[in-house]
């Protein structure tokens, strides 16, 4: 479990993380997402052991990670700007990879190497970026670790290749339980793969739930009547009520059976109900009045 208690980090005057905790639970896929400038870069590298907290604590599996090293051989992660050695090929990156790693695991890096059509006698840097990016899955996914962070994964990668990411991670996921945190602003991709996600602003979090929680609580729904009742929306929580023509456009949060029986027993003659995507409720939730019309 990667365990993050209540960060700051101030870079010269400005606070990137401010009080920031994050939970994500052994196994699953927790997707971090945030506007540009949120904090979501500075977070993983501190949960990476690379920078250091002005003050709050981060655990794996209980242990400080900064400066502990038997934690650091269990992270693997790809960053969104990859530091490679370019003027290496990547059979000597994977040479470097074996002598660091003790679970490095030869076979696989073959096999991925084959599936994303790599020659590993290449220079990194005579690489596209999106295949720098595969090199880079290839060396993490083959040093079988425990805890994979990844900033903007797919970043670059056409749709094929994404892919075959996906798959090679999710095998992990399923056959190890390997944790996996991940930052990305493509949130339709998130949607199908995360199980927890985590939204963040000015270097706060505004919302950690399970992603199915998430869903089912916030719905957008189209209303219209014959003749208006009075008050037919009285004991719903409505975020957001607009009127077009005489169709009412609601946001509510309330679980659907709440939604359902409330709205049906007002008898409207038309009454549409559907959940919000994860793109919509980032939307909603940081995008504030100004962006709500975004939504319909
Ligand atoms: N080394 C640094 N020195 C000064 N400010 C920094 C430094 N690193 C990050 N910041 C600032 O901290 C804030 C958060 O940056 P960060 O890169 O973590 O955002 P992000 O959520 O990953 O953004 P994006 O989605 O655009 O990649 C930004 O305002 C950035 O300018």
């Amino acid at each position: 479990m990667i365990r993050v208690e209540k960060i700051s980090k101030n870079f010269d005057g400005f606070q990137a993380l401010n009080n920031l905790d994050i939970n994500v639970k052994k196994g699953s896929i927790y997707g971090l997402i945030g506007t540009n400038g949120a904090g979501k870069t500075t977070i993983l590298n501190h949960i990476t052991g690379i920078l250091r907290p002005d003050s709050g604590r981060i655990t794996i599996d209980g242990q400080p990670v900064y400066d502990n090293l038997k934690i650091k051989e269990r992270i693997g992660y790809i960053p969104d700007d990859l530091y490679f050695l370019s003027s290496y090929t990547l059979k000597e990156l994977s040479c470097f990879f074996k002598d660091i790693y003790p679970r490095w695991d030869q076979g696989l890096f073959e096999s991925a190497v084959s599936r994303f059509r790599l020659e590993t006698q290449r220079k990194l840097s005579q690489f596209s970026k999106g295949m720098q990016k595969q090199a880079a899955f290839a060396l993490i996914m083959a040093a079988h670790p425990d805890y994979l962070i990844l900033d903007e994964p797919i970043d670059g990668l056409d749709p094929i290749v994404r892919k075959l990411v996906w798959q090679l991670v999710m095998d992990d996921v399923a056959d190890r339980e390997m944790t996996v945190l991940v930052s990305s602003h493509n949130l339709r991709e998130m949607e199908g793969v995360c199980d927890c996600i985590g939204i963040i602003s000015a270097g706060s979090m505004v919302i950690e739930r399970d992603l199915d929680d998430l869903k089912s609580d916030v719905h957008k729904i189209q209303v219209a009547y014959r003749s208006m009742p009075e008050d037919p929306y009285a004991g719903l929580n409505i975020l957001h009520r607009e009127r077009r023509g005489s169709v009412d456009l609601l946001i509510v949060r309330e679980k659907k059976e709440k939604v359902e029986s409330k709205i049906l027993d007002t008898h409207p003659a038309i009454f549409d109900m559907l959940p919000l995507s994860l793109e919509e409720i980032f939307i909603y939730e940081l995008g504030g009045a100004d962006n709500e019309d975004i939504l319909f």
